[in-house]
């Protein structure tokens, strides 16, 4: 083994070591105003909370009377308002290395000064980090549950909706339904014209899909020519409507496949929520359903009934 010259402390690095300890110290007893947030910031990555906390750092040194955030990540716009208004303004847009992250937005009734706006300028400043990193975070929450092809909820989206619609179905007994969409014979359009075709294919179902129901209505991917949606407040006799809209809609897709356009149609289970019963099993429920339409002749919808 190679001999180590052993390390003398010399007389700077005391010096250094105890200044490391003073600031320790102060970090953790008697924290600056920009430590004190940056401290705070960094105990979460949830965006919301991250505001909250800078609304309430930086009310302490300059008060304002109403904070706006408002940014669109991973397709969603997110927006943050704590107060109320003022006619006086100060807006910044929130950029790190050539990115945005948002727009600050803070109001009040009397004038900023310039020194204050130099205030809430470094506080931002101080900020900056900790806000790109928590939406940074939305973002990779999102594409995870975000499927690459056709840019809807995938699999792992739709067990967790399953799940908080359980929930809420059982809490408020209000119904929702689940309509389980497969295309027909799509492997023999793979087969005859190529994936490229198959998945422009796909793409424009999920265009469909979400054309064809309300905005309260959900449309996830969750396997290779399969789709589901997700309705809340919605019976066993509309959901059927909407299944039969959506095929039309399916059958409405024109693609192009040499002589003659490509056409598809698709077959639809539904399954209405049962009191108490697991996300799995309504799952199940709406997949007996799909099956049934599968096996009778395709293009076509079948409910798993209740009796009622
Ligand atoms: N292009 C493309 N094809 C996919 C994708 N995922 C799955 N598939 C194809 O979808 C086809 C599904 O075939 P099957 O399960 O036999 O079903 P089908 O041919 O639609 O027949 P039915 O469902 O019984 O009407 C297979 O050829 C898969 O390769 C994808 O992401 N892109």
């Amino acid at each position: 083994m190679k001999n180590l010259t052993s390390i003398q402390p010399s007389k700077t690095q005391h010096a250094r070591l105890a200044a490391l300890k003073q600031s320790f110290h102060d970090w953790n007893n008697t924290p600056d105003v920009l430590t004190q947030m940056a401290k705070r910031l960094s105990t979460t990555l949830s965006l919301e909370t991250q505001l909250g906390i800078v609304a309430e750092e930086i009310a302490a040194t300059i008060p304002f009377d109403a904070l706006n955030y408002r940014h669109r990540i991973a397709r969603q716009d997110f927006v943050f308002s704590t107060g109320m208004g003022g006619p006086h303004r100060c807006e910044y847009r929130l950029t790190l290395e050539g990115s945005y992250y948002g727009t600050l937005t803070f109001h009040r009734r009397h004038k900023f000064s310039s020194e204050e706006m130099t205030g809430l300028e470094m506080m931002l400043s101080a900020a900056i980090c900790p806000l790109r990193n928590a939406c940074q975070f939305i973002s990779i929450e999102q594409a995870a549950l975000t499927d690459s092809l056709t840019n809807i909820g995938n699999k792992r989206a739709l067990d967790e909706a399953l799940s908080r619609a359980s929930a809420m179905a059982d809490r408020h007994g209000a119904p929702w339904s689940l309509i389980l969409c497969d295309l027909d014979h799509f492997k023999q359009i793979n087969d005859n014209h190529g994936h490229v075709v198959g998945d422009h294919i796909l793409t424009k179902t999920a265009e469909k899909l979400e054309q064809a129901v309300r905005n309260s209505d959900t449309v996830y991917r969750f396997g290779g020519e399969e789709f589901a949606i997700l309705l809340p407040h919605t019976n066993e006799l509309d959901a059927r409507d909407v299944a039969d809209r959506i095929r039309l809609a399916v059958e409405s897709i024109r693609v192009d496949g040499g002589e003659t356009p490509l056409t598809v149609t698709t077959s639809c289970g539904v399954a209405v929520h049962l009191m108490e019963e697991s996300s799995d099993q309504w799952l199940a429920r709406a997949d007996e359903a799909l099956y049934r339409a599968k096996a009778q002749g395709r293009n076509c919808t079948r409910v798993f009934a209740t009796i009622s």
